[in-house]
């Protein structure tokens, strides 16, 4: 998968560089590019912001430097990329988004900073993306990188090979609309805290009965809004006992 990633701090997105995702890069799992909006400035203070038409507080985006960035990105994409821009009036990103996109050849995102980036930046853009503004929630961050962090890591470890075990896949918070399991290691008996005993039974089949029960258990005390989904999701068998 092609990623390439507009910021006007790419330091921002540095994180990308390590663990799991970093190893995907070196593999080749994962191209990921960082473009610095200030290249795409022609003045010499490379300004990328200026004051809102019609007052108020803060500053825009302009729109020239984005439209370079993004013609320049378009031109070395073999197909139509899905341009993502963060913003906190987006769609919500949920684990159904990160699994579409997770299935896309090419994501582009666009960190917006200040109060956001001229509206006709998306309009300009829809010639050669397939645009998408979305939001991580219902909270203000100061700009789109963070968000794009989170999008990124979402996404791509959902790629085939980029978390070794794909099993780790399954039974995940949100994949089947149910919340995950509790986890233990070792010592047996922590601070006289004993790991249950089911699962030092080594009866697999009791195992997973007990870590289904428990994540409907935790699913209806921290998220009941998810278990209609949950239900739906697996075909109306989902018995919860409480
Ligand atoms: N994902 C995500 C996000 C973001 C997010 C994402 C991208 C950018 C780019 C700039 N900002 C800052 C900002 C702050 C307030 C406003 C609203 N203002 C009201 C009057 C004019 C604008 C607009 C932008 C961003 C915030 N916040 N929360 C999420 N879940």
């Amino acid at each position: 998968m092609q990623l390439d990633v507009i910021s006007i701090f790419p330091d921002y997105l540095a994180p990308l560089d390590l663990s799991l995702i970093g190893k995907a890069r070196r593999d080749g799992l994962i191209d990921l590019r960082v473009h610095d909006l200030r290249d795409f400035t022609h003045d010499r203070h490379r300004t990328v912001d200026d004051t809102p038409y019609g007052g108020g507080a803060g500053m825009v985006m302009k729109p020239q430097p984005w439209s370079e960035a993004l013609d320049h990105v378009a031109a070395q994409s073999d197909s139509r990329p899905v341009l993502i821009v963060p913003g906190p009036g987006g769609q919500r990103f949920d684990q159904a988004t990160a699994r579409d996109l997770a299935a896309q050849s090419h994501l582009v995102f666009a960190c917006g900073r200040y109060e956001g980036i001229d509206e006709r930046v998306y309009d300009y853009a829809a010639r050669d993306f397939d645009v998408r503004i979305l939001s991580l929630g219902d909270y203000v961050l100061n700009g789109g990188d963070v968000a794009v962090l989170a999008m990124v890591e979402a996404i791509a470890r959902l790629i085939p090979g980029v978390i070794g075990n794909a099993d780790s896949l399954v039974e995940e918070s949100h994949e089947d609309g149910l919340l995950e399991y509790p986890v233990y290691t070792k010592p047996a008996d922590w601070h006289g805290r004993r790991v249950p005993e089911v699962l030092l039974s080594g009866d697999h089949a009791k195992i997973a009965a007990w870590r289904h029960a428990q994540r409907l258990t935790r699913t209806a005390a921290r998220r009941p809004d998810l278990l209609p989904a949950a239900a739906a999701m697996s075909a109306g068998d989902l018995e919860i006992r409480l």
